[in-house]
């Protein structure tokens, strides 16, 4: 995969702070240019909120944070940039002056996106000397989950520019989608202005109030949309006659007077406030950063189940999600522990995600198990077990488990996991793996695992190889000086009714 080494950030505003989010997280650095007094926090707000979706998104080792550095111009931003993206506001003048004075900084090499909803990519190059860089990069609020890029060229722009941003989006987690011809607001924005257009002269009609309306859409096709798009939903909707059906029974309805959609509604102040009220009582006092959450708690969800369908081969957002991840496994799977063998073995950091929490408030318990499962992922990883070595066909499969609840894990808290080796030998590995609570400490549930080693092809257990021995075994020889672990060796016991 062709990886972006550097990028530059000019504007930082919610689209901009997403950007930023995106590459810092998939650890590239990042210089940015916005000259709003108030950049660095608004900045820092919105990568927090994306460090806190991204503990929740994927247990997969995520690279170290790019280094996000403010930068005092924007010449300073983009010299020594390979992706230079620019999100100012949505003014044509503005972005054909911000566009040249990156066109005079940037390296020749350098790939220029435009983040424009709807601008077209042939205007925004004018007055470039070196058009043929220039593309627009059109992504969907928040940047930083959810993946979709449109990649629109314009009349200078060269192949080998859009070729080259369609690479470089994978490695990010990020989808590009090439849009053939260059047309205003592309194919997304397209759709979405004929639903919002629609939207204005129903609030405007007084035939629902914005909440109606949105929940119109959240309960209903907003859940269809997430997961197929609007041609695969209906080809479903003409049950097993199909497409043609649904297209002869529905088709006909369009020419009735069903939609306003070429009138455009009269903004006017009336309305402008009709709009805010309703939208404030929406809101019930709830702050931008607090719906943003709640907004990715709900995307990150919806990804992580899409990841898990398909008969566990992903499905849409969640298959990118899928790749996403096995690329990092494979790039950073190496687990970085420390050397310090006089301890238990840290070797996840983690945050209870709402896809974790059941109906007793608290993390569900198939869920330590994936955690469980995660730390000896990790420990694998580190004794050498990474995926070239199953791919070759060997691994460690569990054989057996017994967990212990000594606390409760609550959404969004941070929580680590432990590993202490207790035995090795050729096929086998028996661990004992602790939970804590990252902020106070103690301990919240524990394992113990064995692990048998496996020819996965055979089916059948084999030694492990000698590299991976010795690595297991001097962790054991080490850990064979700590304490034996409260709880190990315990099975499920049951007093005696009657019984002290
Ligand atoms: N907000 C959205 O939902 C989406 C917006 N976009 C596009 O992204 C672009 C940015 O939009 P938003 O982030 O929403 O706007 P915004 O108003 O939140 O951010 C714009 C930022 O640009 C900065 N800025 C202004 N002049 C500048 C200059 N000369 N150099 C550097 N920075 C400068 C501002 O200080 C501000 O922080 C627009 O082209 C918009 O169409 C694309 C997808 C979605
Ligand atoms: C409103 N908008 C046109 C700026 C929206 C977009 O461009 C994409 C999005 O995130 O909805």
């Amino acid at each position: 995969m062709i990886k972006i080494n550097k990028a530059a950030c000019i504007g930082g505003g919610v689209i901009g702070g997403g950007w930023i989010a995106r590459f810092l997280l998939a650890g590239i650095d990042v210089d940015v240019f916005d000259p709003h007094p108030d950049a660095r926090r608004i900045i820092g707000e919105v990568l927090a909120n994306a460090e806190r979706a991204y503990a929740m998104l994927t247990g997969a080792p995520l690279p170290k944070r790019g280094k996000l550095t403010f930068c005092g111009s924007l010449e300073e931003a983009v010299v020594d940039a390979d992706w230079i993206q620019e999100s100012v506001p949505e003014r044509l003048d503005l972005k054909r002056s911000v566009l040249a004075q990156i066109d005079a900084a940037a390296r020749p090499d350098a790939l220029i996106g435009s983040s424009t909803s709807g601008l077209l990519p042939t205007d925004l190059q004018q007055d470039m000397q070196y058009p043929e860089r220039l593309f627009v990069a059109h992504p969907y609020n928040p940047v930083y989950l959810l993946p979709l890029v449109e990649i629109v060229g314009g009349e200078k722009t060269a192949m080998a520019t859009i070729k080259a941003a369609m690479e470089k989006l994978p490695p990010i987690g990020m989808k590009g989608v090439h849009i053939a011809k260059e047309i205003e607001a592309f194919v997304g924005d397209r759709l979405l202005e004929a639903l919002w257009r629609e939207a204005l002269w129903l609030i405007h009609d007084d035939i629902c109030t914005v909440e109606t309306l949105d929940d119109v859409i959240r309960y209903s096709f907003g859940l269809r949309w997430a997961q197929m798009g609007l041609f695969e939903t209906y080809r479903i909707a003409g049950g097993e006659a199909g497409m043609r059906h649904f297209l002869q029974q529905f088709g006909p309805c369009l020419a009735w007077p069903w939609t306003k959609l070429t009138n455009v509604v009269d903004l006017d102040d009336a309305l402008v406030e009709k709009i805010g009220q309703q939208s404030d009582e929406q809101a019930a006092g709830r702050s931008i950063r607090e719906l943003e959450r709640i907004r990715d708690e709900n995307l990150v969800g919806i990804l992580q189940a899409l990841k898990g369908s398909n008969d566990g081969k992903g499905w849409g957002a969640g298959k990118l999600l899928k790749e996403f991840e096995h690329s990092l496994w494979a790039a950073g799977g190496k687990t970085k522990a420390s050397s310090d063998l006089s301890q238990p073995l840290r070797l996840i950091e983690t945050t209870v995600s709402p896809a974790w929490v059941d109906y007793n408030g608290h993390m569900t318990e198939h869920r330590y198990l994936q955690v469980f499962g995660d730390t000896s992922d990790a420990l694998l990883r580190l004794i050498g077990v990474d995926l070239a070595y199953v791919e070759a066909g060997q691994s460690y499969y569990t054989v057996e488990t017994h967990i212990r609840h000594l606390a409760q894990a609550k959404l969004g808290q941070a929580i680590h996991a432990t590993c202490q080796v207790l035995s090795v030998d050729e096929k086998r590995l028996q661990v004992f793996h602790t939970i804590h609570d990252t902020a106070a400490g103690e301990a919240i549930a524990t394992a113990e695992h064995m692990l048998v080693h496996v020819d996965t092809r055979a089916g059948k257990a084999i030694p492990a190889a000698a590299g991976v021995l010795e690595k297991a075994g001097s962790i054991a020889a080490a850990h064979a000086a700590l304490p034996r672990p409260e709880g190990a060796g315990r099975h499920v016991g049951q007093k005696r009714w009657g019984t002290s």
